[in-house]
C-alpha cells in the first residue's frame, strides 16, 4: 500500500480517489475549492460533483498541493485538459524535494488548445524528467457515477514503460475495477480525446429525434475518422478497437451520464457554444477538442467530415444548421469503406 495523491476533486478525481482508498492506499485528494474540500473531510461526500455517494472516511482532502504530493509514490492528475499545463507548472518545483521519484498518471481526455499537444506531451514539456519515474495514461469507458457505485468497469493504463503501467494497474485493480496495460500512449490518449467530439454529435442526433441507425452510423464512421487521425499521428490502429477507442466511444455516445452527450442535446435545442458551456457546470472536453482536431485534420490532410461539420456549426458564423450539416454528410461524394490493405 502506498501514498497516492489525486489532483482534481471533480467527479472523476473523486471517483478515482474512492477506488484507491477502497484498495487501502493512503489517498489524498487535492482540490482548489475550500468548501468542497471541507465537505469531503467532514461529511465524506462531494454532492456537487458526485451526488448521492458516500466516500471512504480515510480519504484526506486538502487545498495544499505540497501537502497532497509530499511523499506520494503516485500522483494522479485529473483536472480539465486546459488546466493541465498550469497544474504541472505548480507541481514541478514540489517534485524536487521528494525522496523517491513518483509515478505520474493522468486520467483526463483532451488535446491542449493552441499547442494541439496530447496531455502526456504537455506534462513531459513542463515536468523535470529527473523528478518523476514515468508518465502513465489511465483511460477507458468509465463514467464516474458508475465507478462510484462499484459497477463493473474496465480501463487501460498506458505507458511506454510497461513496468510502470503495471504498477498503476496493480494500484487500481479490484473486483469491480479491472485495468489492462498498453504501451501505445498516442493511441490511448487520442482515442480518449477524440471520442468526446463524436459523443457531442451523438447528443445532437438524439436531441433531434434521430433513431438507432443514425447513432450506429455516427459511432462507426466516427471511429473511422478517429483512427485516420490517430494513425497519422503515430498510433497503432488496433488500439482504436480496444477499451480506450471503441469502448469509450460506445459508452460516451450512449450514456446519459456523458457530459459531452448532454451538451449535444443542448446544441440540438439551439443553444450556442457559449450558452452550452455556461449551462453545463462540469467540463465538456469535446467542445474544445473539436477545434483542435479540425485544425490537425487540415494540417495532416485527413478527411474528418463529422468533426468538420461540428466545427463549422460551433465555431464559424457560417450559420450551418445541424439538419443541413447532416444532409451535407449524407449527400457528399460516395466513398469506399476502409479495409486493412489500404
Ligand atoms: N467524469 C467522468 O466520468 C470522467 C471524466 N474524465 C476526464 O477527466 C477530466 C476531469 O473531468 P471531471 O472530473 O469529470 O470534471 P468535473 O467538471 O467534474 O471537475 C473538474 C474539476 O477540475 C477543477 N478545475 C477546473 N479548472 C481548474 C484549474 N484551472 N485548475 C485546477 N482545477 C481546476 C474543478 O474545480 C473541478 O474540481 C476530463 O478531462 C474528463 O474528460 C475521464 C473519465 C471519466
Ligand atoms: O470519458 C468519459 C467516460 O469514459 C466521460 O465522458 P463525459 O466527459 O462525456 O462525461
Amino acid at each position: 500500500m502506498m501514498k497516492i495523491a489525486v489532483i482534481g476533486s471533480g467527479s472523476w478525481g473523486t471517483a478515482l480517489a474512492k477506488v484507491l482508498s477502497e484498495n487501502k492506499h493512503d489517498t489524498v485528494l487535492w482540490g482548489r475549492k475550500q468548501t468542497i474540500i471541507d465537505e469531503i473531510n467532514q461529511t465524506h461526500t462531494n454532492e456537487k460533483y458526485l451526488p448521492n455517494v458516500s466516500l471512504p472516511k480515510k480519504i484526506k482532502a486538502t487545498t495544499s498541493l505540497s501537502e497532497a504530493v509530499s511523499k506520494a509514490a503516485m500522483i494522479i492528475l485529473v483536472v480539465p485538459t486546459n488546466a493541465m499545463r498550469q497544474m504541472a507548472q505548480e507541481l514541478n518545483p514540489l517534485l524536487e524535494d521528494q525522496a523517491q521519484a513518483p509515478v505520474i498518471v493522468h486520467a483526463s481526455k483532451g488535446l491542449e488548445m493552441n499547442t494541439q499537444l496530447r496531455i502526456s506531451e504537455v506534462l513531459t514539456e513542463v515536468l523535470n524528467k529527473d523528478n518523476y519515474q514515468d508518465i502513465v495514461v489511465l483511460s477507458g469507458p468509465s463514467h464516474a457515477e458508475e465507478v462510484a457505485r462499484q459497477d463493473v468497469t474496465t480501463l487501460t493504463a498506458a505507458s511506454e514503460n510497461l513496468e510502470v503501467a503495471q504498477v498503476v494497474q496493480q494500484a487500481f485493480m479490484n473486483r469491480y475495477f479491472r485495468v489492462y496495460t498498453n504501451t501505445d500512449v498516442i493511441g490511448v490518449e487520442l482515442g480518449g480525446a477524440l471520442k468526446n467530439i463524436i459523443a457531442v454529435g451523438a447528443g445532437i442526433i438524439s436531441g433531434l429525434g434521430y433513431g438507432d441507425n443514425a447513432k450506429a452510423a455516427l459511432i462507426t464512421r466516427g471511429l473511422a475518422e478517429i483512427s485516420r487521425l490517430g494513425t497519422a499521428r503515430g498510433a497503432d490502429p488496433l488500439t482504436f478497437i480496444g477499451l480506450s477507442g471503441v469502448g469509450d466511444l460506445i459508452v460516451t455516445c450512449t450514456s446519459p451520464h456523458s457530459r459531452n452527450f448532454q451538451a449535444g442535446t443542448l446544441i440540438a435545442k439551439g443553444y450556442s457554444r457559449a450558452e452550452v458551456s455556461e449551462k453545463m457546470f462540469m467540463v465538456v472536453e469535446g467542445i474544445l477538442t473539436v477545434k483542435v482536431a479540425y485544425e490537425l485534420a487540415k494540417e495532416y490532410g485527413i478527411d474528418m467530415p463529422i468533426t468538420e461539420m461540428l466545427y463549422l456549426a460551433l465555431y464559424t458564423d457560417k450559420k450551418i444548421s445541424v439538419e443541413d450539416a447532416i444532409e451535407s454528410l449524407m449527400l457528399r461524394e460516395g466513398k469506399q469503406e476502409e479495409s486493412l490493405d489500404k
